[in-house]
């Protein structure tokens, strides 16, 4: 499902953020992606969803082939992946449900079924009650929960989230986790940057660690801190 074959990134000012990176995500898999700042952890990640384009190697994700793809098929491959990001990225001005919505309502899909499917996701993330909510109007780990649901309302094969606990408090942090833990469960594959060490050491599932644009560890049920 997904599949990098020796895949490097040089940006614009020289920096090579990844270095020669081989890697093989299978359906339904949970992986956490570590590693020092700096490492080509979010180079990474952006790279699975198009964000960036890789100066070298290849890339597929979902039966796309995502380095060969044209700027007006990026929007297919977006929906079958979810992006929860650390700060959360919802549109300040829309309530809870009008965030999730959103994602529903760019690609057409008819009213009737969108506020269905909205409140089911939302229930899904433990947001009952909060429908109307505005984000200032919510605490940061229910911010978190609606861009999860967001993330999940088009039923993605995968979710990408890029430290989605950067911002939350360690309480918070494992509901979040326990929340993606669920979504795992039920068959979405979730790939998560993180350097949250005790999340990642008492979850024990398969960890990536960068070291330098490389991948310096791959563990199936692995630990922030092994090669210490
Ligand atoms: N758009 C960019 N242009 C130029 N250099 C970049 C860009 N994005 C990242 N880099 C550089 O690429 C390297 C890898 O960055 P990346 O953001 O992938 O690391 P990271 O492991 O996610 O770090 P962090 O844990 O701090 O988020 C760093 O040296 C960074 O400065």
């Amino acid at each position: 499902m997904i599949e990098l074959y020796d895949v490097w990134k040089t940006y614009g000012n020289g920096v090579e953020a990844l270095r020669g990176v081989s890697v093989k995500i299978k359906k339904g898999e949970f992986v956490y992606v570590v590693g020092p700042s700096g490492a080509g952890k979010s180079t990474f990640i952006k790279m699975l969803y198009r964000e960036e384009k890789p100066s070298k190697g290849a890339i597929f994700v979902n039966g796309f082939n995502v380095d060969k793809i044209k700027e007006r098929q990026i929007p297919m491959i977006r929906r079958t992946i979810g992006v929860v990001f650390q700060d959360f990225k919802l549109l300040p001005n829309l309530t809870a449900f009008e965030n999730v919505a959103f994602a529903l309502e760019v690609i057409e899909t008819p009213k009737k079924q969108i506020a269905r499917r909205v409140l089911e996701m939302l229930d899904q993330v433990g947001l009952k009650g909060k429908e109307h909510s505005k984000p200032n109007e919510l605490s940061g780990g229910e911010q978190q929960r609606v861009s999860i649901a967001r993330a999940l309302v088009n039923n993605p094969a995968i979710i990408i989230a890029d430290e989605p606990t950067g911002n939350l408090d360690p309480d918070t942090s494992w509901e979040i986790v326990r929340l993606l833990e669920d979504i795992n469960y039920k068959g979405t594959t979730v790939i998560m940057a993180t350097h949250n060490k005790d999340i990642v050491n008492r979850t024990k599932k398969r960890v990536l660690a960068f070291e330098g644009g490389k991948i310096a560890r791959d563990e199936r049920r692995g630990g922030y801190d092994d090669a210490n």
